[in-house]
């Protein structure tokens, strides 16, 4: 056979075969538009479904959901096409109670999938049984009794971020987010990993600007299907620098491993803490995170390096990206209300008296009931993790028609949570809506930021914990002034919400020595 007829031939086997897959989406995409015909959506066009309303950037959609989100706001969800694959967007507490309840609703889907480079198959993405055994293993370490061990790691971050903010802040506003980044990193590697960062010290910033650039590259693969091959991806500027970024993030958590696996060595030697090879829970308590799956891995085999690097980039990740968004959030809407913070203040007052150095006890977290409203009422105005994704492996009940098998949902709490029927006036912050009187009534899938159910945030505890010795740390020192207007406030999620100006206060110290 000559060469040409050999390139015919290949071209000819090439054409029937792409265009027998393309012929089989469309008889699939045709068949759920069919099954989905009773939900509304915005009209797309063929093959690219509606992703060429999704606009430029992960602001742009985040703008396209929210007016979708307003326009379908009456029956609480909407249906969307990525190029073949069928979505629902569910925002109404409803529906919500159906698939948080649903335990066989377990996977994660096609969308989650885009982040197994970066974060493996640990257990924010993983299901059946690998997900079952892990989060058996790790939930022990989150229990209340033993996060207030790690109460003296907030208490001396939370006061490092109070000394840096008074001095770096000279009456011009500034982007608070990076420097509550850097602090909540710092917590998250000393509580979780066991291993002092440095990143308040001028450590680890590349790390946070590469999980940074990770989150939105991966939020913008999510929205178009021509990222989505690994290999084309690669070959792509921006796949290069996802590349990169890859590169630095697993670097650090390599290096975070290296060294307690080295510090665990040396602890057997010294035969102290494990003296024998029954992992009974007592003994668990007294292991940091990443030491306990390294006990784990000492006792069963099956448990390799690749497991330990998953779950630590999943926990380095989900412990201070969303604690960061959720704290400068929280401190935007205090500077932006006088009256809000000045009542802040009485109950600072009256908790800590006039002490503005002691530090935070676990008796004090439960008398600061009116920050707890300001937290919640917070996370309501701006959702950290404001949409998440599941996929449906059997036909499920909701949007009042039969969902069918294979479509994705986008469970998009931030738009939950402006629901006018449970928030009255949802654009107004207003933490007394939390106070217990006022929240008499309102559904119990109403409200989310932790999602809810089995797969709810493991973290929910730490995180409140954080927030609040932070902020009651903070507060007791500085005075908040926030000059941006909500309004003007560009959004946009990568995965955790962001605003593109970053957010920019004015942070006034109370005349108080260091
Ligand atoms: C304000 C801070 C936080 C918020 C708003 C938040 C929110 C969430 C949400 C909404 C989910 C569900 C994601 C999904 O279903 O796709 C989740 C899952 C998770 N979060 Fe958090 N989170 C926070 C802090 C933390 C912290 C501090 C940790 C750990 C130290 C953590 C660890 C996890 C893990 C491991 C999962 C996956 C759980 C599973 O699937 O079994 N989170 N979080």
């Amino acid at each position: 056979m000559e060469f040409t007829e050999v390139m015919r031939y290949i071209l000819g086997i090439a054409v029937i075969g792409f265009g027998s897959i393309f012929v089989q989406k469309m008889c699939r995409k045709f068949w759920y538009r069919y099954k989905l015909r009773n939900v509304e959506g915005p009209r797309g066009v063929p093959f690219l479904g509606n992703i060429l309303q999704f606009g430029s950037n992960n602001a742009d959609f985040f703008k396209a959901m929210e007016n979708w989100c307003n326009e379908f706001r009456e029956v609480g969800c909407f249906k969307l096409f990525v190029g073949f694959q069928p979505v629902v967007v569910v925002f109404n507490p409803y529906d919500m109670e159906k698939i948080m309840q649903d335990t066989s609703l377990d996977d994660k889907g096609v969308f989650y999938q885009l982040y197994v480079p970066w974060l493996g198959d640990g257990l924010a993405i993983s299901k059946g049984s690998k997900w079952m055994t892990r989060r058996k293993l790790l939930t022990p370490s989150f229990h209340f009794s033993i996060l207030t061990q790690f109460l003296p790691t907030f208490n001396d971050h939370a006061q490092a971020l109070t000394k840096k903010l008074c001095t770096l802040f000279d009456g011009s506003p500034l982007d608070i987010l990076p420097l509550i980044s850097l602090c909540s990193l710092d917590i998250t590697c000393e509580t979780i990993m066991g291993m002092e960062l440095g990143a308040q010290k001028g450590q680890g910033e590349d790390y946070v600007h590469a999980v940074r650039r990770l989150g939105d590259i991966t939020v913008r693969r999510i929205q178009y299907p021509w990222y989505w091959n690994e290999a084309l991806f690669h070959h792509m500027s921006i796949g290069r620098e996802y590349l990169k970024c890859l590169d630095v993030v697993h670097q650090t958590t390599k290096n975070v491993i290296r060294e307690r696996k080295l510090e665990s060595q040396k602890r057997d030697q010294r035969d102290t803490i494990i003296d024998d090879n029954t992992l009974d829970v007592r003994k668990r308590r007294r292991l940091a995170f990443l030491d306990l799956l390294i006990e784990v891995q000492k006792q069963n085999t099956h448990f390799t390096d690749e497991g330990i690097q998953e779950e630590v980039d999943t926990f380095m990740f989900a412990g201070h990206d969303t604690v960061s968004a959720s704290i400068a959030f929280a401190m935007y809407f205090i500077g932006r209300h006088p009256a809000v913070q000045r009542k802040i203040q009485e109950e600072l007052d009256l908790v800590f008296g006039n002490d503005r150095d002691r530090m935070v006890t676990k008796e004090d977290l439960q008398k600061l009931d009116y920050l707890s409203c300001v937290m919640k009422e917070s996370q309501r105005m701006m959702t950290a993790v404001p949409i998440l994704a599941r996929q449906l492996e059997t036909d499920m009940n909701v949007c009042g028609t039969t969902i069918p098998k294979g479509t994705s949902f986008f469970i998009a709490t931030h738009w939950l949570h402006r629901d006018p029927k449970q928030f009255p006036n949802p654009e107004i912050f207003d933490p007394d809506r939390f106070l217990l009187s006022n929240s008499k009534g309102r559904h119990n899938f109403a409200f989310l930021p932790f999602s809810a159910g089995h797969r709810n945030c493991l973290g929910q505890k730490f995180a409140i914990m954080e927030q609040k010795v932070i902020l009651s740390t903070l507060l007791r020192k500085v005075e908040l002034m926030s000059t941006q207007e909500i309004k003007d406030m560009v959004l946009f999620a990568g995965p955790v919400l962001r605003s593109v100006e970053g957010i920019k206060m004015v942070v006034t110290s109370k005349n108080v020595t260091f």
